[in-house]
């Protein structure tokens, strides 16, 4: 039950109200009376607009199911994009023009490097991803599978030598690409120093020789004859080699380098969104709770490590002697983004005057931005922007009018919270087909404020699947990626993103590397996307972004991006095409292999989020890799499941029995979880297992194939049931 404060028309959860008024507000430069009113009159103002735009949505969908209906068996691509068209869901495009964002910090700006995302409604976890900005090389090859275990370097219980040394020759192979020596390798080092500024480096055949680039070598810390770090800058990245004589590993290197501590997560998002599960007022202001924290500098998460309890806070500045004789400053964090939740959710946080749920995305706004507010007034005991803007990034928006009432969003909130106009930054998710095949005009609307593209594919392929559901049979999840769409997607992101002059102004992002624990793949694979264009790219871990860094300093990516510019290419129709099997003759066993590998996905996810409340977990799939899974992984694997259901490929019993055989699987990998109740036997009496039959059952009715709804209801469902039996 919640209760509700009365403030002008609106009715504000206590809880929310009381934290707002006590903790956000306070020093805000905004009086509590005044903040109260100006979200009523956003409110009356903006969610009708909001409500209007879904009802576009909605709309849209309908005519392109009946299209499709209607054109079972004589489907012809021109007569397919003359209807997009004159629907307005093609969008005419607008003329050639460039984006004029201004004050963004330079590490968007001026630096690549790997973004991670993290659930902010947890501190362990968000307070690590703020620290990620450095994180030890090292330790991120020696604790994954990207050193093999072959030959004896297995990870143990204790320090594996042989596995040190992998680690070690790894690293210097490393140096010797990103820093070469004039002379030989590093490999061959024995001393690293400081000489008239320079840095020297002695060989074990007694030849002294410095940096091919010697420019590299920026700072260090400890004596010139003795440092203790020495700070490298290649790509317009950092690392730092880092020496001891007496810590294990330095002892038993020739040169006493202990590690090397890589910049990594330039950038980090603070998640409210695909990664967390926040479905009333309660949740909703633990995350506010958590992001006021970290702004503020405040934030701390206790927790236990082995036998230890370890405080978590976050990291100071990192301070270097330049070789000048100067000092030079980094931040020892990384720059925070805010992931606020789309257009499409209601919050039961706040009641409009007519006592409906308000827009969440609207709320997100108003009060993310007023607590980010503290740090353009320089409040916190670290500054998150050194440019005095609030990141925000703002998902799953369907076409240019929804851009642009985000934008109207936010130039409304500037003006009722007094913020400059245009401090609040917008990053785009380009992870809707509206907004792809009209991403310049998307662009457009915000182009005074954008500072990300980014391809979030995961929700782009649900997005897929679900406008075009009325028009056959999708291919397998596993095929989605090398479909034309996808491609085409990708390359049409990075081309706007230059056509518009993003390059010094903004992120081009691309997504998620979803395999957490495959990190000899990620660094196989994910230079690909440097290679394509873009200067950041989603990690799902510090330990991820430390190794994914690798690769912005194998590529340049201005370069590679100047070569871009050249791309004129019209991808719409490519895009356009729609990922369905033609006279698809899977096996049965091909058709189970594929039921049992998502209804495990699905149910392995969804029983956390309903039953624990968490929003992003690690789940294994059917071959036993662990998956990274968050809601938009689960609208492409329950969006699949209700293709094929709706097409016939499969039956309602092959599912049921499909989710009632994964159950037991998901029961016992989560076995060792005491808050865990496994839903085998008793199917019926666990919510978990309910959401999860429902997402697919009722896939094809849900908005977009969000999977939002669905877990919102169920999960306060549960919680209430949980509540009733406490009481
Ligand atoms: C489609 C999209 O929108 S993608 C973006 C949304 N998705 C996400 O943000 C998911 C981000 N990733 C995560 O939440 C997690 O990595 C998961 C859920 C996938 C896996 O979590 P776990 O199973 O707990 O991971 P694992 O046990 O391997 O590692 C835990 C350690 O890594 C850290 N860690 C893992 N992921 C993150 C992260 N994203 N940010 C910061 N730290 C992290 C934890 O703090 C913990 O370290 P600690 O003990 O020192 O605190
Ligand atoms: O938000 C990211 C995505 O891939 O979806
Ligand atoms: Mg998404």
């Amino acid at each position: 039950m919640t209760n509700y404060v009365k403030t002008g028309s609106l009715q504000v959860a206590e809880v929310l109200y009381n934290f707002v008024n006590t903790q956000v507000i306070p020093e805000s430069g905004v009086t509590v009376e005044d903040y109260w009113a100006n979200f009523e009159k956003l409110i009356d103002e903006l969610a009708p607009e909001n409500k209007a735009l879904l009802e576009k949505r909605d709309e849209l969908q309908k005519k392109i199911d009946d299209w499709h209906r209607e054109h079972k068996g004589n489907f012809e691509f021109s007569e397919y994009k003359s209807f997009l068209e004159s629907i307005g869901y093609l969008e005419p495009e607008v003329e050639d023009f460039k984006v004029t964002t201004s004050k963004v910090d330079e590490v968007i700006t001026s630096q690549a490097g790997p973004q991670l995302v993290v659930p902010v409604d947890n501190a362990r976890y968000a307070l690590n991803a703020a620290n990620a900005r450095w994180g030890s090389l090292y330790n991120a090859l020696y604790g994954t599978d990207a050193i093999s275990e072959e030959d004896g370097a297995e990870q143990g219980k204790g320090y594996n030598e042989k596995r040190g040394a992998k680690v070690i020759e790894f690293a210097k192979n490393f140096l010797d690409q990103a820093v070469p020596l004039a002379n030989g390798s590093h490999k061959d080092a024995v001393k690293y120093s400081v000489v008239d500024g320079k840095l020297a480096v002695e060989l074990n055949n007694g030849e002294t020789t410095g940096l091919k680039q010697a420019e590299k070598f920026v700072g260090f810390n400890g004596s010139e004859e003795n440092p203790s770090a020495v700070l490298i800058k290649d790509n317009g990245s950092h690392f730092e080699l880092q020496f001891d004589e007496n810590h294990n590993i330095g002892k038993t290197d020739n040169a006493h380098m202990k590690d090397i501590l890589i910049e990594a997560a330039l950038t980090a998002i603070m998640d409210f969104e695909d990664s967390i599960a926040a479905v009333d007022a309660e949740d909703k202001t633990h995350v506010y709770s958590n992001l006021l924290g970290l702004i503020k500098g405040d934030l701390a998460a206790s927790f236990k490590k082995g036998d230890k309890t370890v405080t978590r806070t976050l990291n100071p500045d990192r301070v270097y002697n330049t070789p000048e004789g100067g000092e030079l400053t980094l931040s020892g964090r990384s720059l925070l983004f805010i992931r606020n939740v789309g257009h499409l959710m209601t919050s039961n946080a706040i009641l409009d005057r007519n006592g409906n749920e308000v827009p969440e995305g609207i709320m997100d706004g108003m009060v993310s931005a007023l607590i980010a507010k503290h740090d353009v007034l320089k409040h916190g005991k670290f500054q998150n922007s050194t440019t005095g803007s609030i990141y925000i990034v703002k998902p799953k928006m369907h076409g240019s009018e929804e851009v642009a009432f985000a934008n109207k969003l936010f130039n409304r909130i500037e003006d009722y919270i007094g913020l400059e106009r245009n401090t609040l930054k917008i990053g785009v998710m380009d992870e809707e087909r509206r907004t792809s095949v009209n991403l310049k005009n998307c662009i457009h609307a915000v182009k005074e404020r954008v500072v990300f593209i980014n391809t979030g594919f995961l929700d782009r392929t649900g997005d897929e699947m679900h406008t075009s559901m009325e028009a056959g049979v999708f291919v397998r999840k596993g095929d989605m990626k090398s479909q034309t769409w996808l491609q085409a997607y990708e390359k049409n992101n990075v081309k706007n993103g230059l056509l518009t002059g993003l390059q010094n102004h903004a992120q081009i992002g691309k997504g998620m590397w979803a395999m957490p624990d495959l990190m000899k793949a990620m660094l196989e694979q994910k230079g690909a996307q440097l290679q394509a264009g873009a200067n950041t790219a989603w990690v799902p871990s510090p330990t991820a972004a430390a190794l994914h860094a690798l690769h912005y300093h194998q590529t340049n990516v201005i370069d590679v991006q100047n070569a871009l510019k050249s791309d004129t290419k019209d991808y719409r129709d490519e895009i356009l095409q729609i990922p369905l099997a033609e006279n698809p003759q899977w096996t049965a066993e091909e058709i189970k292999q594929e039921l049992d590998n998502n209804c495990q996905g699905i149910l392995g996810y969804v029983v956390r989020w309903v039953e624990l409340g968490r929003g992003a977990s690690k789940v294994p799939d059917i071959n036993n890799i662990g998956l990274m899974e968050d809601r938009a992984t689960l609208r492409i694997s329950s969006q699949l499941l209700a293709n094929w259901l709706h097409h016939g490929v499969c039956t309602e019993e092959q599912v049921m029995d499909s989710l009632k055989r994964m159950a037991k699987v998901v029961d016992e990998q989560n076995s060792d979880d005491p808050k865990y109740r496994p839903m085998a036997p008793n199917f019926d009496e666990s919510n978990g297992f309910r959401a999860a039959c429902e997402l697919i059952f009722k896939g094809t009715e849900q908005p977009s194939g969000y999977t939002e709804p669905l877990l919102h209801s169920i999960r306060a469902e549960e919680k209430a049931k949980v509540a009733a039996a406490r009481a």
